[in-house]
C-alpha cells in the first residue's frame, strides 16, 4: 500500500506519538506528550482539553489545558450533551465547535472541544481521536497501576510521590467560594484491636472489614482529596482545611460515622487517627512520623479518637524538639 502527501507523513508521525505517549510512566509526562500532540495537530486552531482523572463514572471531567479556556457554563453544558452522545466514536459539532468524547471501556473520562474549522473527517482529526484514545488509555494503565487491588484507594508506592507533589505546592490548590487561605493535612488511620477481628472472624471478614472501611473513608472525604491504603490496616488522608479546628471536625465526622457504621457479622468497628499540618519545609518520614506519633496518642488514650500532632507539644517551648521526645 503506497500512502501519499500528508496522510503518509500524519500516519508515520501518528505512530511515532503513539509509541512515544505509550512509553510514558509518569502521568505528568504523559500530559507533556498528549499536550504536544495537541499544538501540534491543532497549531492554528483553538481547543479545550477536559480530563477525568479520577475514573470514577460519578465524576465530571475537568479542564486539563488548552488555549480556549470555556466559561465554567459552557464546561457543563457541554459535558452533559456529550455524555448523551459519548456513545458516538467520533467528533460532534455543537455550540461552534467541534466536540470529540475521549472514551475508556465505553465510558467517558475525557472531552476534546476544537474550534470549528476542520472537516469532521479530516484525516488530522482521524489521527487525533486515535491519540486520544491511547492518551485515555495509558491514563488509566497508569492509574490503575497507582491502586490498592483490594480497597481501590491509592496505593503505599504513589504516597510518597503525592507528598512530595504537594510540598512542592504542585498540589492541586480547590478555589472554594471563600477566599480564605488552605492549608493541608495529613492524617494517619488505623483500625483499632483489628488482630482481633481476624483471631475471631478469620482473614475473610478482616478483608472485608478493610475493605468496607477504605469505602467509608473514600465517601467521608472529598472527591479531590487523597485516600490511600498505607499498610494492612492503615490508611493515609491528605486533605485540605481552612484551620487545624476544621481538620479535626472532619477527621471527628469520620471516626463518628465508622463508629456508627454496622459492620456484618463483626458489628462495631473503631478507628484511631492523628493528624498533624503539612509545613512547607518537612521531610515526608518527618511528616509520618508526626502524624504517626499522633495516632500513638490516640491509641494510647484508649482508641476511637482523634489527636492533632499540635496538641502533643502544647507547653513545650517549641515543636521543634518534639520528633526527638519520648511520648509514652
Ligand atoms: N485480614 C487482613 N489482616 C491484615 C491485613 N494486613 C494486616 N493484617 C492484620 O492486622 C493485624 C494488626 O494487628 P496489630 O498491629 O497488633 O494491631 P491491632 O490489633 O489493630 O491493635 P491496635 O492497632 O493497637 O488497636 C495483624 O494481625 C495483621 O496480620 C490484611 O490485608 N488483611
Amino acid at each position: 500500500m503506497v500512502l501519499i502527501g500528508t496522510m503518509e507523513s500524519e500516519i508515520r508521525c501518528g505512530h511515532e506519538w503513539a509509541i512515544k505517549l505509550t512509553e510514558q510512566l509518569n502521568e505528568t509526562e504523559l500530559d507533556k506528550v498528549f499536550g504536544e500532540v495537541l499544538s501540534v495537530l491543532l497549531a492554528d486552531l483553538q481547543y479545550s482539553l477536559l480530563i477525568n482523572k479520577t475514573f470514577r463514572v460519578d465524576v465530571a471531567p475537568r479542564p486539563l489545558s488548552g488555549k480556549l479556556i470555556l466559561p465554567e457554563p459552557q464546561c457543563q453544558e457541554l459535558l452533559e450533551r456529550s455524555q448523551v452522545l459519548a456513545q458516538h466514536q467520533f467528533f460532534l459539532v455543537s455550540s461552534g465547535l467541534l466536540l470529540l468524547p475521549i472514551r475508556h471501556k465505553q465510558a467517558m473520562f475525557g472531552l476534546l472541544a476544537v474550534e470549528n474549522r476542520l472537516a469532521p473527517n479530516s484525516s488530522k482529526l482521524v489521527l487525533l481521536a486515535y491519540l486520544a484514545t491511547v492518551y485515555i488509555n495509558q491514563l488509566a494503565t497508569l492509574h490503575h497501576a497507582r491502586l490498592d487491588p483490594l480497597t481501590e484507594l491509592l496505593n503505599r508506592q504513589t504516597f510518597e510521590q503525592k507528598v512530595l507533589e504537594i510540598l512542592a505546592g504542585e498540589g492541586f490548590l480547590v478555589s472554594r467560594d471563600t477566599q480564605v487561605e488552605r492549608s493541608w493535612y495529613l492524617a494517619m488511620i488505623d483500625i483499632d484491636h483489628f488482630k482481633r477481628v481476624n483471631d475471631n472472624y478469620g482473614h475473610v471478614i478482616g478483608d472485608e472489614v478493610i475493605l468496607l472501611v477504605a469505602q467509608q473513608l473514600k465517601h467521608n472525604f472529598r472527591a479531590e482529596d487523597y485516600v490511600f491504603r498505607y499498610g494492612g490496616e492503615e490508611f493515609a488522608v491528605l486533605f485540605q482545611c481552612d484551620s487545624e479546628s476544621h481538620a479535626l471536625a472532619t477527621l471527628e465526622r469520620n471516626r463518628l460515622a465508622i463508629a456508627n457504621y454496622r459492620f456484618p457479622q463483626v458489628g462495631e468497628v473503631t478507628i484511631s487517627s492523628g493528624m498533624v499540618e503539612m509545613g512547607d519545609y518537612m521531610q515526608v518520614t518527618q511528616l509520618v512520623h508526626r502524624a504517626d506519633q499522633a495516632l500513638y496518642h490516640s491509641k494510647h488514650q484508649g482508641r476511637n479518637q482523634v489527636t492533632a500532632f499540635s496538641a502533643l507539644y502544647q507547653g513545650q517551648e517549641s515543636g521543634d524538639v518534639v520528633d526527638d521526645i519520648e511520648l509514652f
